[in-house]
């Protein structure tokens, strides 16, 4: 079974609006707001590729009840354990051009961090463990590297998506796999990364810290795939960007539901930049339809 885990959910409340004046009343005519999270995104978009997923993490307040209903309602397993806290909102402003407000989250209790961990504690070799988001300011640093440390005593493969300490302090840990996009992977080596080349270069130099397949994702110029013995390149499909919001979850939850089937590595790259392209010409997360309709516009070359 592949377990998501998101210690920091979010509802994203997406607003368009034409232009954003800082210091002003903005008005927007159009908004909308989903579950969010990476893990969450993650369980989402497997299920609608045809792979069953559980979410665990924490949820709380009236939010965390609405990502509760929602998920139940898609038939997404949910073992997320209830807080006294809010779960956060996340602001998506589209304009000219995205920002994002992403909050702090609620206070996750010591006694609730332990339950997690003895969630996680029930997995076994057979399943993939999905570490995906930033860690609340009340967990400590290290959580995630407790959470990895366990899945490389006990053979359990996990993905880890998330960035900066929390990102660079669990590598070591053996992650299967790592999917930084283009500025999480400058800020782990300490290099701007501007083209495809510079990730497959820089993406080969953080294998040596530990992943067994580092993906690179950079928008709407590519993506790359390294592992020890293979460098891999994908276009992306031209198409008008919606939504990019979930983008990079989707690219994981792609690559995870062929993988999980059939272990074949490069099939599983394509899809994940087909499902992350589609999720970014969506308005909300892609469908299994238009990630087929993309994926023969997904060209990937293996270099030598
Ligand atoms: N402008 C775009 N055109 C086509 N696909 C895109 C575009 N932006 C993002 N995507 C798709 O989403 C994937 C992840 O996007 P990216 O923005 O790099 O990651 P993240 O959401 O993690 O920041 C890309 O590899 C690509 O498949
Ligand atoms: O945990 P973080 O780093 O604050 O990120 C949470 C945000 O990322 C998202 O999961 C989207 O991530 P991507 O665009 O990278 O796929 C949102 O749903 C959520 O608001």
């Amino acid at each position: 079974m592949i377990y998501t885990c998101t210690l920091n959910p979010s509802i994203d409340y997406v607003m368009e609006l034409d232009e954003v004046k800082l210091g002003q009343l903005n008005r927007s005519e159009k908004v909308a707001f989903y579950p969010g999270g990476k893990g969450i995104n993650v369980s989402r978009v497997l299920k609608r590729l045809g792979s069953e997923s559980v979410a665990l993490g924490y949820l709380g307040g009236f939010t965390g009840e609405y990502i509760r209903q929602f998920l139940d309602q898609e038939g997404i397993m949910n073992r997320c354990i209830e807080l006294e806290g809010t779960t956060r909102i996340n602001i998506k402003l589209k304009a000219n051009q995205e920002t994002e407000m992403n909050g702090t989250g609620p206070q996750i209790p010591e006694s609730e961090q332990f339950k997690l961990l003895s969630q996680v504690g029930e997995l076994t070799e057979k399943d993939i463990l999905v570490l995906a988001g930033s860690l609340p300011t009340s967990v400590p640093k290290d959580f995630y590297s407790k959470l990895a440390e366990h899945c490389l005593k006990h053979n359990i493969p996990f993905v880890l998506d998330t960035s900066g300490i929390a990102l660079a302090d669990t590598l070591r840990y053996r992650p299967f796999l790592i999917k930084p996009n283009q500025h999480e992977l400058g800020e782990l080596v300490g290099v701007p990364i501007k083209t495809l080349e510079d990730a497959a270069k820089y993406g080969k130099e953080v294998l040596q810290r530990g992943p067994e397949y580092v993906l690179v994702s950079i928008g709407g110029l590519g993506a790359v795939l390294v592992g020890k013995e293979i460098t891999a390149f994908a276009s992306v499909p031209q198409g008008e960007v919606i939504n990019s919001v979930g983008a990079g979850d989707s690219m994981v939850a792609g690559f995870l539901s062929v993988f999980a089937k059939d272990g074949n590595i490069l099939e599983a790259f394509r899809q994940g930049v087909a499902a992350g392209s589609a999720t970014a010409f969506s308005q909300d997360l892609c469908t299994v339809e238009k990630v087929q309709e993309l994926l023969p516009y997904v060209e990937v070359q293996v270099k030598e």
